[in-house]
């Protein structure tokens, strides 16, 4: 047993490499699949002082995050970031509170004041679910028509949380995002994330190149992953032609597979360093 562990359920790229990159720096460590994991509180302690979560289910890593937590052990990130960061609801009304620039944003909460409030922004509008990844239910919405259509197929089919409706104005930006990469207080790297499609997901298509890290990058991601208190994140940003760098959400198990080759730099070996500190 080893005083540093990686959290898992699915071994992806980015699990392999983070692997790989322990392995490399000699690190004795734990593979610990989050599935099999027992954990009774008051007997007895955990070996681990610290570890990486990268659970792929969110609710499992947060929840195995702060069982964790109640028997001492340092988790990257903390189950408060992982509360906050896999909201975007939460992300933004922090972000707003610690006056970092995000696109304009609002929400509702019944289908008659979603439906307002998309006319008082004006159209294009896009509404996301809270809670989701990979672009999944981000929707563009043209006119009234597609409005009343999406606002009816959540408050028909979805459950609550699809009646928190997330409402955010279109930014128009170049067909690209940026992911920034943050590890303690210092943006490591960051690409962009290139399509015609406008949600740039890699996940969804989206190409991965370079993005030079300016100092104005590096303090808004910076000032965006300490409002959240994230530790390890990556924070999507849009460049609007007027207002610049606006920040859209941040990831709290972050994806890095693609970014690797693309920044040049060696972001797992810098998470199993940065995390590492916290087991002296
Ligand atoms: N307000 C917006 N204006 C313009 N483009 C947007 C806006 N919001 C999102 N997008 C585009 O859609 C993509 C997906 O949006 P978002 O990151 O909010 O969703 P997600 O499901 O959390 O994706 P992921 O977590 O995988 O990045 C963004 O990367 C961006 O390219």
């Amino acid at each position: 047993m080893a005083d540093f562990a990686i959290i898992y359920d699915r071994v992806r790229p980015d699990e392999k490499m983070l692997f790989d990159a322990l392995d490399e720096l000699g690190i004795e460590y734990d593979k610990v699949y989050a599935p099999q994991l027992k954990l009774t509180f008051g007997e007895g302690q955990v070996p681990w002082k610290a570890a990486i979560e990268r659970c792929v289910s969110q609710s499992r890593g947060h929840a195995i995050t702060r069982a964790l937590e109640g028997f001492g052990v340092k988790v990257v990130n903390p189950s408060h970031v992982i509360e906050m960061c896999g909201d975007k609801l939460a992300t933004n009304a922090r972000l707003a509170a610690a006056g970092i620039p995000t696109p304009k944003t609002g929400v509702a909460f019944t289908a008659e004041s979603a439906l307002e409030l998309i006319e008082e922004f004006g159209y294009p509008v896009v509404m996301k679910p809270t809670v989701g990844s990979w672009g999944r239910m981000v929707s563009k919405i043209n006119d009234r028509d597609a409005a009343e259509a999406i606002i009816e197929h959540k408050e028909v089919l979805g459950g609550y949380q699809h009646q928190i409706f997330y409402i955010q104005e279109l930014v128009k930006k170049p067909e690209r995002d940026i992911r920034a990469f943050v590890i303690g207080d210092q943006c490591i790297g960051a690409i962009y994330r290139s399509s015609e499609h406008w949600i740039t997901n890699t996940a969804r298509g989206g190409k991965a190149s370079k993005c030079e890290v300016t100092p104005e990058l590096n303090d808004l991601a910076v000032r965006a992953a300490k409002a959240v208190e994230g530790e390890i994140v990556a924070i999507d940003l849009v460049e609007d032609p007027e207002r610049g760098l606006l920040v859209i959400e941040i990831n709290h198990t972050m994806e890095f597979k693609n970014s690797v080759s693309t920044t040049g730099v060696n972001i797992p070996k810098l998470m199993a360093e940065y995390t590492l500190q916290y087991t002296k």
